[in-house]
C-alpha cells in the first residue's frame, strides 16, 4: 500500500530521519517505536506528504506520492500528536466542523457522526463541550475527527499519550476494532512499548534518525535470542549474594534492586542449581526464580545502551 524509500529529512545541520525505508501492507497495524526526538513525527509527516523529504521517496501502491499526493490524502485519516479541537465547541459541533471540511454535508454528515460518536464512545456527551472533556475524551474525540471520512489508512501520532490507563486501552480496543471491522490500515507511532507490543503486526524501531530494528513482535526478540533474563527475589537482598553473582563467569549482566536482582544468562544454561547453591552460601532465602521473555524494551536497550523512556 506504502512504501519508503531512503526516506531523509534535514532540517538545517539536524538529519531528523535517515535513509528510511519502511512498508505497510492492506490491512495491517503497524507500530512505529522510537523515544521523543527519533524522528517518527518527521517521518510520518513525510509519508502523509505534510513535509517534503530532503531526499528519496513515498509511494502509495506504486506510485511516488510527492509530484502528486492527491489519491494518498483521500484515503489517509491522521491523528495529529497535539489535540487539534476547538475548546468552546461542542463534541458534535467539532465533528460539523471538520466534516465540512471533509465535504460531507446534510444527512450523510449526520449519520456519520452518529457513526463517530458511537465508535469513540462519546454519544452521550456529544452535547458537552469540548472545555469540559477529561483528556483522554478529547484525545478519542481526536480520533473521531480523523474517522469522518472512512479513510483507508489512519496515521495516528502518539494518540494515547499522557492520558490515564483505562482511556488508553479503550483507544488501543477502537482501534484494534476498527481494524478487524473495517480492515483500516492502521501506521501507530507511539514510545510506549506495551502498546506497540500490544497493538501491532510488524514494528519498526526508530532512534536518532535511524531505523534500528524492524519486523514481528517475534522476529525482533529473536535479536536477543541467545540470552535469557533471569529474575530472582528475596526477602532481603545482601551484598555477598550479589558479589557473588557479578563474580559468576557465566551471567553476563546483574541489575540489583531493593528486593530483587535480574540477571542475564546465555538461553542454554540451566542457572537454578547455581542460584540455589550460591543462595544458601550468602544465608539468603529465595521467594522466586522467573525466567523472563524479553520485552521490546528489553530489545531497545541492548541495541542502544539506553532505555526507551530516559
Ligand atoms: N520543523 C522542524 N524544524 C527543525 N527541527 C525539527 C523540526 N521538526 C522536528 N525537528 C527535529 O527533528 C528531530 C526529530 O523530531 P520528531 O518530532 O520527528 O521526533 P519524534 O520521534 O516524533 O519525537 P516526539 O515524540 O518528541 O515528537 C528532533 O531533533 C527535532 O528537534
Amino acid at each position: 500500500m506504502i512504501e519508503l524509500v531512503d526516506l531523509t529529512k534535514r532540517f538545517k545541520q539536524n538529519e531528523a530521519v535517515k535513509k528510511l525505508n519502511m512498508f505497510i501492507e492492506k490491512g495491517e497495524i503497524v507500530g512505529l517505536l522510537g523515544p521523543n526526538g527519533a524522528g517518527k513525527s518527521t517521518a510520518i509527516s513525510m509519508m502523509s506528504s505534510l513535509v517534503e523529504p530532503t531526499r528519496g521517496d513515498v509511494r502509495f501502491n506504486n506510485k511516488s506520492i510527492l509530484k502528486n499526493p492527491a489519491p494518498l490524502r483521500k484515503i489517509v485519516g491522521m491523528v495529529p500528536q497535539e489535540i487539534a479541537l476547538y475548546d468552546d465547541l461542542t463534541a458534535e459541533e467539532n465533528l460539523q466542523f471538520f466534516g465540512r471540511i471533509y465535504r460531507l454535508k446534510g444527512t450523510e454528515l449526520k449519520r456519520k457522526i452518529d457513526e463517530v460518536l458511537e465508535q469513540i464512545g462519546l454519544i452521550d456527551r456529544r452535547k458537552q463541550v469540548v472545555a469540559k472533556f477529561s483528556g483522554g475524551m478529547k484525545r478519542r474525540l481526536n480520533i473521531g475527527v480523523a474517522m469522518l471520512h472512512d479513510p483507508a489508512l489512519m496515521i495516528m501520532d502518539e494518540p494515547a499519550v499522557g492520558i490515564d490507563p483505562q482511556s488508553r486501552n479503550y483507544i488501543l480496543e477502537t482501534v484494534k476494532r476498527l481494524n478487524e471491522e473495517r480492515q483500516m490500515t492502521v501506521l501507530y507511532t507511539s514510545h510506549y512499548m506495551e502498546e506497540v507490543e500490544l497493538l501491532c503486526d510488524r514494528i519498526y524501531i526508530m532512534d536518532q534518525g535511524n531505523l534500528i530494528a524492524s519486523g514481528t513482535k517475534e522476529e525482533i526478540k529473536q535479536i536477543l535470542s541467545a540470552e535469557k533474563t533471569i529474575s530472582i527475589k528475596t526477602n532481603r537482598l545482601n551484598d555477598r549474594f550479589i558479589a557473588m553473582l557479578q563474580e559468576n563467569p557465566t551471567i553476563n549482566q546483574v541489575i540489583a534492586g531493593e528486593s530483587e536482582v535480574v540477571i542475564t544468562v546465555p538461553k542454554e544454561v540451566n542457572m537454578f542449581p547455581k542460584l540455589i547453591s550460591l543462595a544458601d552460601e550468602a544465608e539468603l532465602e529465595l521467594n522466586s526464580v522467573n525466567v523472563q521473555n524479553p520485552t521490546l524494551e528489553d530489545v531497545f536497550l541492548h541495541l542502544t545502551g539506553r532505555a526507551l523512556r530516559d
